[in-house]
């Protein structure tokens, strides 16, 4: 029986009892879905969002971990002609009817063939009258490239003023976002762009730019402060939607923001994830939406082969990773934490030791937030570590390797702190993007922590791979099998696919 192939159970056995310290800690589209709304005759009125929120807020080891372009670009191929992968589509970007100048945009960076969610959504996002969408792919699928095509084959170029406006989470997923935009759109000659982060330099500006992408917080003050007039936007797109309207403050923010755009406005939200309970509430903000989902069962993105470590004690985490990234040479990784202190404590002991890391975290200032995280793009910094603030969205293609150092929890009515399976989706999607091959390895250290990482996995049809830390070499020979049998395009189903 392959390893690929065991149950759950089997491969994830309790842990030694001896070793646990039981005290309770304080702290494919061919299943995807797709609904198509009869267009509305005439716009809708805006439902009033529901206000149920739930609060809230080169180490070396033959190069395992480091991908040739051309192995990449061999197996994107191979992948694209896979009927059953995210990445396959039956059109090309031609038949997408855009202009020429966004087919340039297209080839300029580098796309060939569009994904299933951008040749699913494109057409429904184009139609007239415009249609909302609620657009749900996994992650590292190209979701940005669909809502960026669809905003700037409506901006009208001889119009100076706001028309298309995009919320995303942090700050560094509004500045990605905009870059995707900027060269999506560098063949539209006169095109404007606004990035609405916190900035002191831009402060008291009026915003002209055609197409606004920012953050809920500072785009309400911008329209507060008149700078930002929203009578001309034709579109609001809220990227990782499900996370923006389930967070009190966030939420409540996004609600306002809309109710401030024209009623007409095309209303777009995507994200990999739309939890059951969300997804009553993202069609009241955008309502009768087109829907292209996806079945539980298919949100896991398949190049990315879970792993996990099983150690003592809390105390005993830090050693396995510093032991762990002592094996092998790994491109670029990020490590979650739970908490900024962690992040800090982490960032401090592996730099006294050598490693050369960068942390980001919400208790940094803007700027300070710019230089690091443009530093890790640029792979001046190998390590990064950081907090949930960084868990959506951020595209980073040579991250090989994400780090669940905590696992990721979220806070339940009458329940305490549960595990939030949604999270860690979206962390681990940080690697394995869009075909590429990652690993995520998550730490479990006492019976509790391992009962969340059990019913993360449950969730989500995990079945990782233990890695011993009694015998680091073999620790060493089983990530390397589990790489290659995914970087391997001619091997079977069950050894790529099956042990997800
Ligand atoms: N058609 C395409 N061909 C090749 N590469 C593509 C294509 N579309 C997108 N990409 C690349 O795939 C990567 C992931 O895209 P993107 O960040 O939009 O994913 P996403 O679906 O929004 O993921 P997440 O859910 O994590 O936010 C990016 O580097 C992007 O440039």
């Amino acid at each position: 029986m392959s390893d690929a192939s065991k149950s759950l159970g089997d491969r994830m056995t309790f842990p030694d009892e001896k070793k646990l310290d039981w005290a309770e800690e304080s702290e494919e589209m061919d299943n995807q879905t797709q609904t198509q709304q009869p267009a509305p005759a005439a716009a809708p009125e805006d439902a009033e969002p529901s206000d149920q929120t739930d609060g809230a807020s080169e180490f070396q080891m033959g190069s395992a971990l480091l991908e040739p372009e051309f192995d990449v670009n061999v197996k994107l191929n191979d992948l694209q002609q896979d009927p059953n992968n995210p990445l396959f589509s039956v059109k090309e970007f031609r038949d997408l009817n855009l202009p020429e100048s966004l087919q340039k945009g297209i080839s300029s960076l580098g796309f060939t063939k569009p994904s299933k969610i951008q040749e699913r959504a494109l057409p429904l996002l184009l139609q007239n009258p415009p249609t909302n969408l609620i657009g749900q792919s996994q992650s590292g699928t190209g979701k940005t490239a669909a809502f960026v095509l669809n905003i700037l084959s409506r901006v009208d170029l001889t119009l100076q003023q706001p028309q298309a406006l995009v919320l995303a989470p942090s700050r560094e997923l509004a500045r990605q976002i905009l870059g995707v935009v900027q060269v999506m759109g560098s063949f539209m000659q006169g095109l404007s762009t606004y990035q609405a982060v916190p900035d002191p330099a831009t402060r008291g500006q009026a915003v002209t730019g055609q197409v606004v992408v920012g953050t809920p917080g500072t785009v309400m003050d911008l329209v507060r402060r008149k700078q930002l007039n929203t009578r001309g936007m034709k579109v609001l797109v809220l990227d990782e939607a499900d996370n923006m309207l389930d967070q009190q403050g966030l939420g409540d923010q996004c609600k306002r923001v809309k109710q401030l755009l024209p009623k007409d406005v095309q209303t777009v939200l995507f994200s990999a994830t739309f939890p059951q309970e969300v997804l009553a509430f993202t069609a009241l903000f955008a309502p009768n939406a087109n829907q292209i989902t996806l079945e539980r069962t298919n949100l896991t993105v398949k190049g990315i082969k879970q792993m996990y470590l099983d150690v003592s004690q809390d105390s005993d985490k830090y050693d396995a990773l510093i032991k762990f990234y002592g094996l092998m040479t790994i491109a670029s990784s990020i490590i979650f934490v739970r908490k900024r202190e962690t992040a800090d404590e982490l960032s401090k002991r592996m730099t006294s030791e050598g490693h050369h890391v960068v942390t980001l975290t919400g208790g940094l200032e803007g700027t300070e937030r710019d230089a690091v995280i443009d530093q890790f793009r640029e792979g001046n910094a190998k390590v990064l570590i950081t907090t949930n603030v960084l868990a959506r969205g951020i595209d980073v293609q040579t991250v090989t390797m994400v780090i669940n150092y905590d696992i990721p929890d979220k806070p339940a009515p009458g329940r305490g702190y549960v595990p939030d399976a949604e999270t860690f989706l979206h962390r681990v999607g940080r690697t394995g993007r869009f075909g590429k091959v990652g690993v995520a390895l998550t730490l479990v250290h006492d019976k509790r922590s391992w009962e969340m990482f059990r019913e993360i996995c449950q969730e989500l049809s995990i079945n990782p791979t233990k890695l011993d830390t009694d015998d680091w070499d073999n620790v060493e020979r089983v990530v390397k099998s589990i790489i290659k049998s995914g970087r391997n395009k001619k091997v079977d189903a069950e050894t790529m696919f099956g042990e997800q």
